[in-house]
């Protein structure tokens, strides 16, 4: 079937052609402009508990690098923050440009990043990932900006483990990670009703987006930009450019933890 992409003939301005929800009403990711976010003081500091046991594989699923987790109880879960109830972490990926000056899916009063990393969680009100997907309180993203700058070491292993899943399909054990390593010292937020930012774009989304980011050097984003959109048995595209643009706000409230 003609699977859905980042290039002309398939990327974000086609996906409403076979997912008319791309023009729904609560889309991501968005534009935050910071003077828009109102303070809530009744939301809550995020807590987010990982167990690095919970860590299974890294795949190339063909749009993204991805680790994936076992979700079989609370072992790795978010709480607190914007939402009520567990959230199991079932996987991480990330977003970013075939160049430092573009790549964020998310952007703050304009500014684009690098590269965003996505923690994916499920309301563990429902009994699967599955089942929670496409609900309007399914799942939580926690969402963290890499900034140009120093080399972070904290993505070394992951950096390491591309080499051998360069191609969509490639998989590869990968255990005894742990993404608290991943997160900025500060985990102020800002928060709002949204969607997944790939197909099938479910209006599923608590998303929590840090307003503290994750420093990434260029040397290490060349990384991510050496893994391939393609199989090995086809013609070589680079993974780059796997962003979908700011979605129109219409009238949703974004809330800031912080003052
Ligand atoms: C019906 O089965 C399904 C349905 C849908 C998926 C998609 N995968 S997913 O839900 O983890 C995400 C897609 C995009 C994400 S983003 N960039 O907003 O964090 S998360 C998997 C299985
Ligand atoms: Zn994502």
């Amino acid at each position: 079937s003609h699977e859905w992409g980042y290039s002309d003939h398939n990327g974000p301005d086609k996906w409403c052609e076979k997912f008319e929800i791309a023009n729904g009403t609560r889309q991501s990711p968005i534009d935050i402009q910071t003077s828009g976010a109102s303070y809530d003081k009744s939301l809550k500091p995020l807590k987010l508990h990982y167990d690095p046991s919970t860590s299974l594989e890294i795949l190339n699923n063909g749009h993204s690098i991805q680790v994936t987790f076992a979700d079989d109880d609370d072992s790795s879960i978010l709480t607190e923050g914007p939402i009520s109830g567990k959230y199991r972490l079932k996987q991480f990926h990330f977003h970013w440009g075939a160049s430092d000056d573009k790549g964020s899916e998310h952007t703050v009063d304009g500014k684009c990043y690098p590269a965003e990393l996505h923690l994916v969680h499920w309301n563990t009100e429902y009994p699967s990932f599955v089942e929670a997907v496409s609900k309007p309180d399914g799942l939580a993203v926690v969402g963290v900006f890499l900034e140009n700058g120093a080399e972070n070491p904290n993505l070394q292993a992951l950096l390491d483990a591309m080499d051998a899943i360069k191609f969509k399909g490639k998989q590869n054990s990968f255990t005894n990670f742990d993404p608290t390593v991943l997160l900025p010292k500060s985990l102020d937020y800002w928060t709002y009703l949204g969607s997944l930012t790939t197909p099938p774009l479910y209006e599923s989304v608590t998303w929590i987006v840090c307003k503290q980011s994750i420093s990434v050097s260029s040397e290490q984003m060349k990384k991510f930009r050496s893994l391939l959109f393609t199989a090995e048995d086809k013609k070589d595209c680079c993974m780059v450019n796997n962003y979908r643009p700011p979605q129109p706000l219409k009238g949703r409230e974004v809330r800031a933890s912080f003052k």
